[in-house]
């Protein structure tokens, strides 16, 4: 008997086919996710009628079969994609390698080549941190391996600064950092803290190149910018680089600024982590997020000022920002390391379940919702291989921690220290009582689909931007990503965010009850 489910007038209304893929095919799933629900919530047929309570049962472990397909195929997408991003990790690699070759050759003779090496290996002793901090030098030689030069345009050597990042355990001169994450000396089962620990920036070498990124269209951050570009050329020697918008605008101004840098095409941008040592961003939350968006992989240390109307993450006063870059170009600096989420959407209509789009990194949330259809949308969730839930609402936001006092907070999502790694999973007006909000490890996979029977589409989009049709069948699937987004602090991460959301949401203001009135001191 082909599995099927009875509808109310006695029709077999689901059947279900293997692909060739070895998943069930998309329309063998068609209302599936939503029948499989059904029938595991209807109790048992009890009763005396023998082939009722059997074929119920027959249902039942169709049903079962059905959502463990559903869970397979959650887990299939979610490793594809997983392979997606090494791929994409391999393909950067190797763009900086051809890059680096061809400016060695273009700028180096062979003997000057290896000169620079042997110099910078014996300014790089094999292990020079201790367990407590890590060396970006080390990091590069393990994974990116681009600690060599970079040439400018007037064949000078330019080299990235290196930094050692170490965080402060509590209790450093207690045994606890000297725990893994998990110990069981003597039999007693202990934790080192992994979440909570303040992180600081210690450069290695001096930083020598900056990248400015400037909110548009404002005429106080134009001011500002370019009086910073003038002051870090003239004061501290650095090399800038800007957008090309702001290159034109500063040229505008005087020719004098033909020194600053810019770039050509996204393979530039692309490779402009290897370049640059600091982000300085003028504008608001905004900006932060832009300037995150352009570094698809590995991100160099953030300072955001704050020219914006709220700035929970832009700690930097302009109007002291040479004290601020003094400061933290000498350093050593305080740094929030701001998690971000890799997306990825994976079509329905795609040939193998590999074929997934470029990812996207989000440094506040992903939100799908109900776009402009006035429909609920009906999304599908699942974490790794379990059924989360069925959201029918007007969407769902999976937001980071930085991301918790943005989109997910208006929401009703709990506002969570950015240091804290974990995935929030908010819905937005979800049309039941009872769903509240979650917060998941950082561990997990997240996948949310658009299932075949939902009435409508749903939009994704991307730190409110880049928006994505998704269509019944298509899903979006989201994790972790590996590179965070180092924000220099003002003070450290936790008085940061206490004063952004004291100063920015006037977080839980009430005047004090006055000293004189009825009392209860016993
Ligand atoms: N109902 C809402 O609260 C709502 C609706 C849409 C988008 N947003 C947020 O706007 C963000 C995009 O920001 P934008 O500046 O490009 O757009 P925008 O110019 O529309 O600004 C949105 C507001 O969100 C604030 N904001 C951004 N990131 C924040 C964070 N991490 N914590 C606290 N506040 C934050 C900004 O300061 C700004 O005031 C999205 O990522 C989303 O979180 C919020
Ligand atoms: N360099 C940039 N290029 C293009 N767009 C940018 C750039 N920097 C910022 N933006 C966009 O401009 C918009 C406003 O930026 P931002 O949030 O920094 O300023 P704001 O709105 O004045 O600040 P606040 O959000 O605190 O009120 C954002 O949507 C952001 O994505």
């Amino acid at each position: 008997m082909p599995p099927s489910k009875l509808n109310s007038s006695g029709e077999a209304s689901v059947s279900c086919s293997q692909s060739e893929n070895g998943f069930l095919s998309s329309h063998s799933l068609l209302n599936s996710e939503k029948a499989v629900q059904e029938l595991l919530q209807e109790s048992p047929v009890q009763g005396s009628d023998d082939h009722l309570i059997e074929f119920s049962e027959a249902m039942r472990t169709v049903a079962k079969a059905l959502r463990r397909a559903a869970e397979a195929k959650a887990c299939a997408q979610a490793e594809a994609a997983e392979w997606k991003r090494k791929y994409e990790l391999e393909r950067m690699r190797n763009l900086q390698l051809e890059h680096k070759e061809k400016s060695l050759k273009e700028h180096h003779s062979d003997d000057e080549r290896m000169e620079t090496l042997a110099s910078q290996s014996s300014m790089q002793p094999e292990y020079c941190c201790g367990r407590n901090g890590i060396c970006s030098h080390e990091v590069l030689r393990d994974g990116e391996a681009d600690s060599e030069p970079n040439f400018l345009p007037n064949n000078k050597f330019m080299r990235k600064a290196s930094f050692k990042l170490s965080w402060w355990c509590k209790g450093e001169h207690s045994d606890q950092h000297k725990h893994d994450i998990v110990s069981f000396e003597r039999g007693n089962i202990t934790t080192a803290e992994r979440s909570s620990r303040q992180i600081s920036l210690r450069w290695e070498s001096d930083p020598q190149t900056v990248l400015i990124l400037t909110k548009p269209n404002s005429t106080s951050v134009q001011i500002l910018c370019i009086e910073m570009v003038r002051w870090l050329r003239a004061q501290k020697k650095l090399d800038i680089y800007v957008e090309p918008r702001v290159r034109a605008e500063l040229l505008s101004e005087s020719s004098d600024f033909n020194f600053v840098h810019t770039w050509k095409d996204a393979n530039e941008i692309m490779l402009l982590h290897t370049k640059v040592d600091l982000v300085v961003t003028l504008g608001g939350d905004g900006t932060v997020l832009w300037a995150a968006s352009m570094f698809k992989g590995p991100v160099p240390p953030v300072v955001p000022f704050s020219l914006g109307s709220l700035g929970f993450m832009t700690p930097f006063y302009s109007e002291h920002y040479r004290e601020c870059l003094n400061s933290i170009l000498k350093g050593p600096i305080s740094i929030t390391l701001r998690h971000r989420l890799q997306c990825h959407v994976i079509r329905d209509d795609a040939k193998t379940e590999y074929e997934t789009e470029e990812p996207i990194l989000v440094l506040n949330e992903v939100t799908i919702d109900r776009g402009i259809s006035s429909y609920l949308v009906n999304l599908e969730c699942y974490c790794d291989n379990s059924f989360v839930t069925s959201v029918q609402g007007d969407g769902l936001i999976l937001s980071t921690t930085s991301g918790s006092t943005a989109y997910s907070l208006a929401a009703g999502g709990s506002m969570v220290h950015p240091q804290v790694p974990g995935i929030l999973f908010t819905p937005i007006c979800p049309h039941s009582l009872s769903f509240r909000p979650l917060i998941l490890p950082e561990h997990v996979t997240i996948r949310v689909q658009v299932p075949f029977n939902s009435r409508s589409q749903a939009w994704a989009s991307f730190d409110g931007k880049d928006r994505k049709q998704l269509k019944p069948g298509d899903a979006l699937v989201c994790s972790m990503a590996p590179w965070p987004v180092p924000t220099a602090c003002l003070v450290d991460s936790t008085n940061d965010f206490l004063r952004s959301i004291h100063d920015g949401l006037h977080w839980n203001l009430r005047k004090t009850q006055s000293f004189d009135g009825p009392r209860d001191l016993s």
